[in-house]
């Protein structure tokens, strides 16, 4: 649009008793501030939600709702701290109805544009995983604000393990424009392996073919975290704040996800987001399934009890890559290295290197792994959609250092890259053979994986999800204490 056709409205409203002076004007609101510091308030129309008309007060519950012509709402979200979003509000009157309906009309007609937001939402409840309360989260955090933004969203709450995954492989969602979940990690994986076999049964593309392109599912994920860790989406948003993860799927932003598809000789085993760890956290997955009733504190009890067993795996490792040192690049929101990569995959000329040895653990990272629990992750420098996975090699040794990683991954400042015994490697491809017959599991995505040889395959951002990224830095690195 060009400038001279950019509309400007400016008025002066009551909001309460307060005189508001507001403008509107290439897509941004400024108003004052109402409370000091006299600043001004600025929010542009991509943060808007909705703007509608107030009701009138008084009138008796049977009696329809009568619009009030003089008043109406405008529904918007304000970057907080720490990646966190807030829903906000800003009620304005004005003695002339004209007015109210030309700002109405107006700001509508512009969130008309965000053509990517969700209109029709199909959104899957975990009530499993967790604090098994992500029914709660839902009706507490979710439900009116996709009312506010009209958003309307069909809730199917799972009944068993792997439903939310066989529903998507089997049923007709044309109806959706958008699919979401409240859950955990578990969860997440369970939508985006259900959502690309689907694609794959519809497109005839065999997905246990290693060398097949996987097709990329039509609609966008929203993600809104209901479960233990929640890594997948404290990486995404930066946060585990619900309201915030809400506020994402409203917005319609996507960023492309990659993912890794894993396979044994034969077939797909799964595809993952967060990691593929074998080791240590595949010991730990396994043990503390068994301890469920613990809730989040399963894994506290099953790491601990690990650790001092501090057993070391055998086993030999080859990578396919085109360079495989980790650049120290953060991934943010609008990434240039995940803007390019999708251009540049096919030109890189990637060959085979082999690895061999004793290891606490191995880890094929897709993300950095961060989560409220260990702020920088296992791999802070992986990207969200570069094609590429971060694989940590973490060296047998002895149990003080096993404490010296785990202190690491905990740290806020600190991370396990610059470890003597921790080597990381940048990946397009990799396998794991074990040496012999003492094996461990494979944890994917949280979830235990019995097979112990496996091949994985990046998918560069095969996924679409609803987010406009974090804006963290991995920041200084210091060492903890010098441990
Ligand atoms: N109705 C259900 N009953 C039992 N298990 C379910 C049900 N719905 C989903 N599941 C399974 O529950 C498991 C745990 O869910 P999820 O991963 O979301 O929670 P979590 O393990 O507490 O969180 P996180 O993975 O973030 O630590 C997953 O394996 C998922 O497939």
């Amino acid at each position: 649009m060009s400038e001279v056709n950019q509309p400007v409205l400016l008025s002066t409203f009551l909001n309460g008793k307060k005189k508001v002076k507001i403008i509107f004007h290439k897509g941004i609101l400024v108003w004052d501030n109402e409370s000091p510091p006299l600043a001004q308030q600025t929010v542009p129309i991509e943060n808007v939600l909705s703007v509608q008309h107030n009701y009138l007060k008084g009138i008796h519950p049977s009696v329809q709702k009568q619009i009030d012509p003089n008043q109406f709402t405008i529904h918007y979200a304000e970057r907080a701290v720490d990646d966190k979003w807030a829903y906000k509000t800003l009620s304005l009157k004005h003695s002339d109805p004209l007015q109210v309906a030309s700002w109405i009309k107006t700001l509508q007609t512009h969130l008309l544009k965000f053509t990517s937001r969700p209109r029709r939402l199909l959104l899957f409840v975990n009530p499993f995983g967790g604090k098994q309360n992500a029914m709660q989260i839902y009706e507490k955090y979710a439900k009116q604000l996709f009312i506010i933004s009209g958003v309307d969203v069909t809730v199917n709450v799972s009944q068993r393990k792997d439903q939310i995954r066989d529903f998507l492989i089997s049923h007709n969602i044309d109806m959706f424009d958008s699919v979401a979940c409240v859950g955990g990690d578990g969860t997440v994986s369970e939508l985006f392996n259900g959502l690309v076999l689907r694609e794959c049964r519809i497109k005839r593309i065999n997905a246990n073919d290693i060398h097949q392109n996987l097709p990329k599912p039509s609609k966008p994920i929203g993600i809104i975290p209901g479960g233990s860790t929640d890594t997948i989406a404290y990486c995404l948003h930066g946060t585990t704040d619900p309201t915030t993860a809400v506020l994402h799927i409203i917005f319609g932003d996507v960023l492309g996800l990659d993912l890794v598809s894993v396979y044994d000789e034969h077939s797909l085993l799964r595809l993952y987001a967060s990691v593929l760890s074998y080791g240590y956290l595949g010991d730990v997955a396994y043990h503390s399934d068994q301890y469920r009733w613990m809730g989040p504190r399963r894994y506290d009890y099953s790491g601990f009890k690990k650790l001092i067993s501090n057993k070391g795996y055998q086993g030999e490792i080859a990578i396919y890559t085109d360079k495989k040192e980790v650049e120290q690049e953060d991934c943010r929101s609008n990434c240039n290295i995940c803007d390019d990569a999708k251009k540049n995959q096919e030109r890189a000329v990637c060959r085979w290197e082999t690895f061999r040895g004793k290891f606490f653990m191995v880890s094929g990272a897709n993300i950095s792994c961060a989560c409220t629990r260990s702020p920088k992750g296992i791999a802070p420098y992986c990207h969200l959609g570069d094609g590429k996975v971060n694989l940590v090699l973490v060296k047998h040794t002895s149990l003080i250092n096993n404490l010296r990683l785990l202190l690491r991954l905990s740290s806020q400042d600190a991370s396990v890259e610059d470890l003597p015994f921790v080597e990381t490697l940048s990946a397009r491809e990799f396998c794991f053979r074990a040496d012999n017959d003492v094996s461990s599991k494979w944890n994917c995505d949280g979830e235990v994986q019995h097979q112990t040889n496996i091949r994985a395959k990046v998918r560069c951002q095969l996924l679409s999800i609803f987010s406009r990224g974090s804006t963290k830095i991995s920041g200084d690195k210091s060492k903890c204490c010098g441990f």
